[in-house]
C-alpha cells in the first residue's frame, strides 16, 4: 500500500501519543514530523521509551515550526494541540495545501459568538469556521471526505451525541427534559502536571466538576439542534473519576415515543457502523469493554415508572473520543476502508 506522509504535531501529549500508537500500525501512514517544545531535538524512544524499536518510530521531535514541518513533505497533519492555539498552527498548514485533522475545540462550533462564550475568547480564524466539517465520521461521513480541514469532536460529545442523534432526528424525545452525567478518566485531563490530578489527588476521590456550563455543552447542543431541527439544551454533569482511560454517559430523556420505536431507530442509524455497538435494549455499558479501541458501546433501558428512556455509552476517551475518531477520519480523506488501522483490540 502507498503511504502518506503525517505529521502529528503536539505528539508527546497523551492524544499525540494515542496517534502514534495507532499510526505506527497504519499500513497507509509514514509518521514524518512529530512536535514538541519540550522533547525538540530528542529520539521519540527516548522521550518515550514504548516506541522503542517499532517499525517507523526511529524518528526525533522537532519544534512546532510549520515550515519545517511542510518541508517533510506531510500531506496530511494532525493537531493533538491545547485549544485556543491550534489555529495559529493550523492556518500556515492550509494555506499550503495540507489537509488538517484538529482535535482540539477550535474549529467544532458553526458560530464564533458561541466559542467565545464558552471559550472566553474571540475566535482566531473565524473565516474557517464554515469550512471546517465536524469530524464525526457516522454523521458526516461525505462532507468529511471532501474536506480540507477536519474539527474532530470531544471526548464527552462523541459519547453523548451518538446515542441521541437518531432519536431525536425521529422526534422520539421530549427534547426539554434531556439530563446527562458523565464520567472521565483522568488521562481527558492531558499530560500537563497539574495538582488537582496528580495521582495522590484523584485516586480516593470521585466529584463533578465544569457546573453548570462545561464547555462542551457548546457543541453538544449544537449537534442535537441540528439533529433535532430545534433549540435543545441539556443539563450536563461531568465526573472525574480514578481510572486513566474512558469515558462512561448515561443520558436520560422523556419518552415521546415507544420503547420499540428507540430500539428500531438506533439499529437503522448504526447497523451498518463498525465503531458504534449496539448492546441492546436492557444492557448496560461498561468501559472495560473498549479501552484501547474505536468502539463506543451504547445500551438503553425503559423505565417504565416514569416512561423515561437511559441510555449509557461507554468509549475510551483517548480513541473514540479522540485520536481514533481522528484516524478514522484520516481514512475518509484518503479514502480507505473505514477500518484501516482501528480494529487492534
Ligand atoms: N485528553 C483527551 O481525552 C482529549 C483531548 N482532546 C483535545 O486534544 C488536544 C490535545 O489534548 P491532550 O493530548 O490531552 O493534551 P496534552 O496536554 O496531553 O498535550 C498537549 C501537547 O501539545 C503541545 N503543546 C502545548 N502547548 C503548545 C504550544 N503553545 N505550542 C505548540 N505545542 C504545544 C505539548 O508539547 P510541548 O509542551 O512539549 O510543546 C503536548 O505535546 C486538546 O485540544 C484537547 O482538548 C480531545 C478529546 C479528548
Ligand atoms: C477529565 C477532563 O478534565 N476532561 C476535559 C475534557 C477533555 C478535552 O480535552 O476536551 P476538549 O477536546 O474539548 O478540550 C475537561 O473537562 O476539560
Amino acid at each position: 500500500m502507498e503511504t502518506i506522509k503525517t505529521a502529528v504535531l503536539g505528539a508527546s501529549g497523551y492524544t499525540g501519543i494515542e496517534l502514534l500508537r495507532l499510526l505506527f500500525a497504519h499500513p497507509a501512514v509514514e509518521v514524518s514530523a512529530i512536535t514538541s517544545r519540550a522533547n525538540a531535538g530528542q529520539a521519540l524512544s527516548s522521550g518515550l521509551p514504548r516506541f522503542k524499536g517499532v517499525e517507523g518510530a526511529d524518528i526525533e521531535f522537532i519544534m512546532p515550526d510549520m515550515e519545517a514541518v511542510v518541508a517533510t513533505g506531510a500531506q496530511t497533519a494532525f493537531l493533538a494541540l491545547p485549544h485556543g492555539m491550534a489555529a495559529d498552527y493550523a492556518l500556515p498548514l492550509l494555506e499550503k495545501g495540507l489537509r488538517v485533522i484538529d482535535l482540539s475545540a477550535d474549529f467544532r462550533l458553526n458560530d464564533a459568538a458561541v466559542y467565545e462564550e464558552f471559550y472566553g475568547q474571540a475566535h482566531p480564524a473565524p473565516e474557517w469556521l464554515p469550512k471546517a466539517v465536524y469530524g464525526m465520521p457516522e454523521l458526516y461521513r461525505d462532507e468529511i471526505a471532501a474536506s480540507q480541514l477536519i474539527a474532530s469532536p470531544g471526548c464527552y460529545p462523541t459519547s453523548i451525541i451518538l446515542p441521541l442523534v437518531p432519536l431525536l432526528r425521529a422526534g422520539l424525545l421530549d427534547t426539554k427534559s434531556l439530563v446527562v452525567s458523565s464520567l472521565s478518566g483522568v488521562s481527558g485531563a492531558g499530560r500537563t502536571a497539574s495538582l488537582p490530578i496528580i495521582f495522590s489527588e484523584v485516586n480516593e476521590s470521585l466529584r463533578a466538576y465544569g457546573l453548570p456550563k462545561h464547555r462542551h455543552l457548546s457543541e453538544i447542543e449544537q449537534e442535537l439542534s441540528l439533529a433535532a431541527g430545534e433549540q435543545v439544551m441539556i443539563t450536563f454533569t461531568p465526573h472525574l473519576v480514578p481510572v486513566t482511560r474512558g469515558i462512561h454517559s448515561t443520558i436520560t430523556a422523556s419518552l415521546k415515543g415507544s420503547f420499540e420505536e428507540v430500539t428500531a431507530a438506533l439499529e437503522a442509524a448504526y447497523q451498518d457502523e463498525p465503531f458504534v455497538r449496539l448492546l441492546g435494549a436492557g444492557v448496560a455499558a461498561d468501559t472495560a469493554n473498549v479501552t484501547r479501541t474505536n468502539f463506543v458501546d451504547v445500551g438503553w433501558h425503559h423505565d417504565q415508572r416514569t416512561n423515561r428512556l437511559v441510555l449509557t455509552s461507554a468509549e475510551d476517551n483517548l480513541t473514540k473520543g479522540a485520536s481514533g475518531q481522528a484516524v478514522q477520519s484520516f481514512n475518509l480523506l484518503h479514502d480507505l476502508p473505514a477500518t484501516t488501522g482501528l480494529m487492534n483490540l
